[in-house]
Formats: structure tokens, sequence, C-alpha cells
């Protein structure tokens, strides 16, 4: 990756996605974040506030987590989809060489969690409250800065949603594990450890260790690496954005790789802004105005959420939202 204002190649031909800097200039910012949405529905943030002892106390209480037996991981009491996984990922038959903790964001939940996650539960709750909190604010700030480099008169059109007390956002941990620690040969290993697919939300905020895996496909289909950085987020246009702005921003298409090679595990932590349940999602009059007419009929959260789940990791669900 490259810091820049515009679309960089990189020597090799590859594209080097952009890196924004949130100490920047506002509209600099504001209107770098517009490009990028359009371009790649992808890009990172540096200088972006949140506190490197929240990160490594959150990753910490992750890799502790994982670290667990078997039977103790599978003892999280939580209800499907949330709580622990391994392998399954959703309800449809798709799998992966990963395991992972998927919560609600919310302190309420966070807090009932924490009991069947960890004996020192009161530890593991404020840990993720404090990360939660900070990633939440992060993820406000960059779509109230996304909607004045869309000139929406509401700044806060996008974020209500996610400041909304209701909001259904949620929080995942997922980790990689090497080869090396993993039990299955790594010949059986099929090489993907997160299939590929755009994310359902508004927007996702997503960190992970200094181990790579993680790749976003291009509007053209080419699937380019995102070099590792621990220092920075990585922030994902999701489904409901690419419905809010009318096609003009597209959610990115992405996928983690297994660690089929490397010694070490990688662990990723995303935050995935979403409304509450009731929201009705549309896309902005601003952004029609401009565009004469509406490409999705309008939906609320919930619908959405349910036919996403009952389809396919990589399947185009809002193709079925679409006015014909
Ligand atoms: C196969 C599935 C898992 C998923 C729900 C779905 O039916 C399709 C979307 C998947 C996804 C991707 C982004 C998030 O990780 C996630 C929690 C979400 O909201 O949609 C997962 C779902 C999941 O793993 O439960
Ligand atoms: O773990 C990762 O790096 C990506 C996982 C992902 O895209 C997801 O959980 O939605
Ligand atoms: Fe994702």
């Amino acid at each position: 990756m490259v810091v820049a204002s515009s679309i960089p190649q990189l020597s090799s031909g590859a594209v080097g996605f952009p890196i924004i800097d949130l100490s920047l200039d506002r509209s600099h910012v504001s209107n770098l974040m517009v490009k990028a949405c359009e371009d790649f529905g992808f890009f990172k943030v540096i200088n972006h506030g949140v506190p490197k002892l929240v990160i490594d106390g959150m990753e910490k209480e992750g890799l502790n987590f994982f670290s667990k037996t078997d039977l103790e991981k599978r003892s999280v009491g939580l209800l499907k989809p949330l709580g622990y996984g391994s392998k399954n990922i959703g309800f449809n038959g798709d799998m992966g060489d990963v395991e992972y903790l998927l919560l609600h964001a919310n302190s309420q939940s966070i807090s009932q969690a924490s009991k069947s996650i960890s004996k020192n539960s009161a530890q593991f709750c404020s840990t993720v409250n404090y990360y939660t909190q900070a990633v939440k604010k992060l993820a406000c700030e960059i779509l109230e800065l996304i909607a004045e480099g869309l000139w929406v008169h509401d700044k806060y059109a996008f974020s209500r949603y996610i400041r909304d007390i209701d909001s259904d956002s949620l929080i995942r941990i997922n980790y990689y594990p090497s080869c090396i620690d993993s039990a299955a040969p790594v010949h059986q290993s099929h090489g993907i450890g997160f299939g590929e697919h755009s994310d359902p939300q508004i927007l996702t905020i997503l960190h992970s260790n200094e181990v790579g895996g993680f790749q976003v496909a291009l509007h053209d289909g080419t699937w380019v690496a995102v070099p590792p950085d621990s220092m920075g987020f990585n922030v994902i246009v999701g489904d409901l954005m690419q419905a809010f702005t009318n096609g003009r921003f597209k959610s990115a298409r992405h996928r983690a790789l297994a660690n089929t090679t490397g010694s070490e595990s990688r662990i990723s932590i995303i935050y995935f802004g979403a409304p509450p349940m009731h929201a009705m999602v549309y896309p902005i009059p601003e952004v029609v105005k401009h565009m004469h007419h509406s490409l999705y009929r309008p939906f609320t959260w919930d619908e959405f959420k349910k036919t996403t789940y009952s389809l396919r990791l990589g399947d185009q669900r809002l193709d079925l939202f679409k006015v014909l």
C-alpha cells in the first residue's frame, strides 16, 4: 500500500490500495474516502486514534480464548450464529480453516457473553467493551467523513444507524492457526480460511496482527493481497452502503487465505457496523437525484439479514433487492 491521494500503481503493476491518514485536513480526507469507496470499496486508515493498548488487550483476550481446549471453547453458550465456531461459517455448508468468536457489539450482550467465555469475565468484558467503543467511534467518524465527501446535507445520515442504541452491530475475532499449530496436515487444507464474500452490513473495520492472508478483489475480479499492518485498520464497504449510495459505492469482495506455509497464527478482530433490525434501508435522495432512479427497493435490515442467512457466503445477496 502507498500513502497517496490517487490510485497508486506499484512497480510490479499490482494495485496499492489507498492509505488514508486521518490526521490530515478534514475535507481532503473526506474526498479521499469517497474516491477510495468508489474505486475499491476498501481503504486503510492510519493515525486513527485507537490506542495500541486497547488493540493489544483485545488481541491478547482473543489468543487466550483460542488457546483453550476444544471442550472449553465449545461450552460458550450463545445462540447460533453468535458464539464460538470452528470451520463452519453460517448455516449453509460454507467451511474454512478458521476458528471464531462472534458477539453482539452492545455492552449488555458483551457482559452477558463474557460470563461463559472467560474465567476472568470482568476483565474480558471491559477489554472487549473498550475495543468495541473505540472502533465504533472510528466507524462513526469515517461514516461522517464519507457523508461530507458525498455532500449529503445530514452528516449523520449513515452513522446514526450504528450510533442507535438498538444497532445490530457485531464484533468478531477470527483465528487462523498456523499449519504447525493445526491438527490437520497441510495437504488436507483447502487453502481458504474465510471464503470470498461481501459483508452485508454498512461498514466493516478490520484489524489484524502482522500475519498476511487477507485479500480484496478489484472491481474486475483480480485478487490483491493486503499487506498486514497492525498499526492500521482496514475499512470495507458493506452491502448496505452500496444500497444507501445507489450503487455508487460497491461492497468489496474479500477473503482470508488459510495459513498453509507460515509458522505464525493470524488473528483478526472485526467490527461490523449495522443498523437496528427495524431500520429501513433505501438509496439516499441526494445520490438518487443525480442518478435519476433507485436501483434498490426499500427493505429493512431484518429482511436483508434473513436473506443473507438463507444464502451461501459468496452469494450476491443485494441483487435480490434490485428494482427490475
Ligand atoms: C454463510 C454465511 C455466514 C455469514 C452469514 C452467511 O449466510 C452469509 C454472510 C456471512 C457473514 C459475512 C460477514 C460477517 O462475518 C457475518 C457475521 C455476517 O454478518 O455475514 C457472516 C455470517 C456468519 O458468519 O454468521
Ligand atoms: O478474518 C479476516 O481477515 C476476514 C474475515 C471476514 O471477512 C469476515 O469475518 O467477514
Ligand atoms: Fe468479511
